[in-house]
């Protein structure tokens, strides 16, 4: 069964835009009518969820445990998109999850398990910070209030440190001047001495801005995260900087990393389940970067508890993943579709050892969620759209500055 749901979201400030008053996901479960069903989650927007819906019902009958046949049905007429990413790998890592769900099930074993065996207990994430709003236009104000300046960046670190226990920081930036952004770092350092600090401005420089800044954050950044627009680009930067690169845009699938390791372009990728393909392939992607000497981090979207678990389970059996992954888990402010979600405690989750995710699905909650995905009206995520409704002159540009 294929289920959209819809949750709240703050709006949360980035170089598109901003974050529309609904997040969308796309909830699977994978029956296979002897009491086993397995959990997969991904992306909500329209055509995903229509190709999710495609590949569930190409889908019947296939052997949950030949993860060959379901990708061979999944992947049906697909024909590739211009912007190079692979609707194979997206429409089929739910299913590669909930099939690992059930396998996982029937064997009374954990995910981790059969992803190699855990090599750590506990995976950690990191405070993810976004400028935002106080409300949504014409709303009520959220309960984590403005972030606008250095100093509602750190009033919002200590909320979510507090809350969780985050032992590294990540800023989402490409809102404001680049200068504006070096202070905020500049602020988090000086507020949170011991942790590690991270700035993302989603391609919104050019190659010399970044270089900039890349010099003003020198001792302040564990690693900076896609500065510029594409591999040459990050690799200019990259030769002008003292921290490593990472990305999660300009290396998101598999032909993309000998043109950017040859090229020295980053130095931590971030692996994201959801357009890898799965978890498998996430730790295929973990070994290539062993092998490169790159660093592994992990990616987050909205997204709601069965993807922490499958994050979690990931984050376990990876040995590569030397780095807090991110999450935007905090941002839905305990809303989910899963029974008892696994909660961030001292900046880490606990990876359970029950059998499967680790996680149960509420009917209750599915339903009330997509009852919201049917009345939302949101049918495609636009922060560019929805922040051209504040400001009519807003263009996503990447580079900006
Ligand atoms: O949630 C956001 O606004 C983020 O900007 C997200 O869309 C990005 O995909 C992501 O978190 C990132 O690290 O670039
Ligand atoms: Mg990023």
């Amino acid at each position: 069964m294929v289920t959209p749901v819809a949750f709240p979201d703050p709006p949360l400030l980035n170089s598109a835009g901003v974050h529309e008053p609904w997040a969308l996901r796309t909830i699977v479960e994978l029956d296979c009518g002897d009491g086993l069903v397995g959990l997969g989650e991904t992306f909500g927007d329209a055509p995903h969820l229509d190709r999710v819906r495609r590949a569930a019902a190409a889908l019947v009958g296939t052997d949950p445990f030949d993860l060959a046949a379901v990708r061979r049905a999944v992947a049906g007429d697909h024909t590739p998109r211009a912007d190079g990413q692979d609707p194979v790998a997206r429409v089929f890592a739910p299913f590669e999850v909930a099939c690992l769900d059930v396998q996982a099930r029937a064997a009374g074993q954990p995910v981790h398990a059969l992803l190699g065996g855990k090599v750590r207990d506990r995976v950690a994430f990191c405070a993810y910070l976004f400028y935002k709003w106080a409300a949504h236009p014409g709303g009520d104000p959220d309960g984590f209030g403005a972030a606008l300046d250095p100093d509602g960046l750190v009033a919002q670190a200590r909320l979510l440190v507090d809350r969780h226990g985050f032992g590294s920081i990540k800023l989402k930036g490409g809102v404001f001047e680049p200068a504006a952004e070096v202070e905020a770092i500049q602020a988090l350092r000086a507020a949170f001495p011991d942790h590690p600090l991270r700035l993302d401005p989603n391609c919104a420089w050019t190659t010399g801005t970044s270089a900039k800044v890349a010099a003003a954050t020198a001792e302040l950044l564990e690693y900076l995260e896609d500065p510029t627009p594409g591999i040459e680009g990050m690799a200019e930067v990259a030769r002008a900087a003292r921290m490593p690169l990472a990305t999660n845009m300009c290396v998101v699938r598999t032909g993309h990393l000998r043109p950017a390791f040859t090229q020295g372009a980053v130095g931590v990728v971030l692996a994201d389940h959801h357009y890898w393909g799965g978890l498998r392939a996430c730790a295929d992607l973990a070994a290539v970067c062993r092998a490169w000497g790159v660093g592994v981090s992990m990616h987050s979207n909205s997204h709601l508890g069965i993807s922490l678990a499958a994050m979690a389970q990931l984050g376990a059996a990876l040995p590569e993943l030397t780095y807090a992954a991110d999450t935007h888990t905090p941002w839905q402010d305990g809303v989910d579709v899963v029974t008892e979600p696994l909660s961030i405690v001292d900046g880490a989750v606990t990876v359970p050892d029950t059998p499967g995710l680790g996680v149960t699905l509420d009917r209750d909650r599915l339903g009330r969620l997509h009852e919201q995905y049917e009345r939302c009206g949101i049918r495609v995520r636009d922060d560019t759209a929805y922040m051209r409704t504040v400001d009519p002159s807003f263009r996503k540009l990447r580079p900006r500055w």
